[in-house]
């Protein structure tokens, strides 16, 4: 088993870096079935570049690199503990290399462990089988989508489609529902695993596992496959789109798993993966260790950026801070600002502390950046961005109008749109929300080209404040301060969309 930990190593950058094929054909459909020029169009073509660019860098598709998941089947004799000592060391390593991004934090405390390494994380759960291979998977699944799993207890009513009973229908509509609540927040286009029974653990288990099954097969079960091609067709009609910008494809997957329940229990559960859906596999010999094949690598490998650079049916604006209320009161939604200049990165941790201390440096002005990226840092103590891309900018709802205003903060970047309290902040003070493409970490890492400072590093490198250097840094307002929302129009088209599917469709 000396090759273990090399192959475990290999398995995590791989994964990181680089989409499987099916995922890969699935965004090319997507790709396809967009008109040129809108919203979406421009989105997929940042996406399909990120990952073009993920690979040839060997740099991670989003800076978001998940909770590390392995699962593992092992031959009877094979050593668990040998490899489970392999496989943290081997987590460790790719943290260092800039693989992943260390997210083990503290759940008390907000320490962050530095490595990846901490109560409860990575995950690794074993199984025996009576094959004489190791089959090693890893998933690594990010916290924006994660945050959009939903459990459903049946029977219950859901907004826009009503009572869900203890049937196939009623799992039909939850499944629907399911794809509408994420709206854009969790990346779409996504990817869902739904687990039919079992309790609320074993129900959120069985919803994963179906993110492992090949996304281009067929299920087994007439039921089940007569439901996932349903859901595959309808739920892309919500008009949810890429990013919740609108659009032909919300859903790039659906696979349905069942196990029993107990009578009392009626559970759906459902995974929600965005379009960066990592995971990979590799059958490994017991003996040695080493890797002798690669999963997910069967049919085309079919996803290419667009030839020609599609025109943008959008006005196209540059802004570079400070900014003026005059330049924010001329921007609509729709409208595509790129930026030039300098933003400060904050999430959860900033946005805490910004409501009872004062601002490390001056944000009269200036751009936020809801972005937990992976850093390193180079020769002569210099701060290199590894991966950039925007985080779900809701959960600092609470306060981001309190904040813009306190502070003069004229622009936030993020992704998946803000709510009532934040819109009427920005039209209150001049204030814009820009919609950045989530999961697009090389794209934007590209886009920056020096780290200026560094504030709050005590906070973790995904929670401090970076000072950046942008050039060509592009978003789409979808907040402006005129009162107007793209994520509350698609909001309330997809609810009305959903409301269609009211109707029984299974018996
Ligand atoms: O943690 C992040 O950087 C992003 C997160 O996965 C998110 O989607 O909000
Ligand atoms: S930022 Fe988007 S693509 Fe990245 S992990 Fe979060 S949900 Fe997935």
């Amino acid at each position: 088993m000396q090759q273990f930990e090399q192959s475990m190593y290999e398995l995590i950058v791989e994964t990181s870096t680089k989409l499987p094929k099916d995922a890969k054909r699935a965004i090319q459909r997507a790709v396809e079935a967009e008109s040129a020029g809108t919203r979406s169009a421009m989105a997929l073509e940042t996406i399909t570049n990120n990952i073009k660019m993920a690979n040839d860098n060997v740099s991670p598709i989003c800076q978001d690199t998940g909770l590390p998941t392995f699962k593992l089947k092992v031959p009877v004799g094979a050593n668990q503990i040998e490899m489970k000592k392999a496989i943290r060391h081997a987590i460790a390593q790719a943290t260092k290399a800039g693989k992943l991004r260390p997210n083990s934090v503290d759940s008390l405390f907000g320490d962050n462990s530095g490595d990846n390494l901490g109560e409860g994380t990575p995950v690794i759960k074993f199984e025996q089988w009576e094959k004489d291979y190791i089959d090693a998977r890893l998933m690594l699944k990010g916290g924006g989508c994660e945050n959009k799993n939903i459990q459903y207890s049946l029977p219950c009513e859901l907004e826009g489609l009503g009572r869900a009973g203890r049937d196939l229908d009623g799992i039909r509509k939850c499944i629907m529902h399911s794809v509408y609540q994420a709206q854009g927040q969790g990346c779409s286009a996504g990817f869902i695993g739904v687990g039919i029974g079992g309790d609320r653990t074993t129900g959120y288990e069985l919803a994963k596992e179906q993110l492992f099954r090949n996304n281009d097969d067929v299920n087994p079960i007439a039921e089940l496959r007569a439901l996932e091609e349903y859901v595959m067709e309808h739920a892309n009609k919500l008009g949810v789109g890429t990013m919740g910008f609108g659009g032909e494809t919300t859903l790039l997957g659906c696979k349905v798993g069942v196990i029993n329940r107990i009578p009392a229990s009626f559970f759906v559960s459902v995974a929600y993966n965005c379009w960066a859906f990592r995971r990979l596999g590799v059958a490994i010999n017991p003996e040695t260790g080493a890797i002798t094949d690669w999963m997910y690598q069967e049919g085309e490998d079919t996803l290419k950026p667009p030839a020609e650079k599609e025109e943008i049916e959008n006005r196209e604006i540059v802004l570079q801070a400070p900014i003026t209320e005059e330049q924010i009161r001329e921007l609509r939604v729709g409208d595509v600002v790129i930026i030039n200049g300098m933003m400060y990165t904050g999430r959860d941790a900033i946005h805490k502390h910004l409501m009872d201390n004062d601002a490390p440096v001056d944000l009269n002005g200036q751009v936020i950046y809801h972005c937990g990226p992976v850093v390193m840092k180079g020769e002569n103590e210099t701060w290199h961005i590894k991966a950039a891309g925007p985080t779900t900018s809701i959960r600092e709802e609470p306060y981001q109008g309190d904040i813009m205003k306190r502070f003069g903060i004229r622009a936030v970047i993020g992704k998946g749109g803000m709510g009532a309290k934040t819109l009427a902040a920005l039209q209150e003070h001049g204030g814009v929300y820009l919609n950045a493409i989530g999961g697009a970490a090389q794209y934007y890492a590209e886009c920056i080209k020096s780290v200026e400072g560094v504030d709050l590093l005590q906070f973790g490198i995904p929670e401090a404040m970076w000072h950046l250097k942008v050039e060509g840094f592009k978003a789409v307002v979808t907040m402006d301060s005129h009162g107007n929302s793209l994520h509350q129009e698609v909001d309330k088209t997809s609810l009305e969309k959903l409301a269609e599917h009211k109707e029984k469709v299974f018996n």
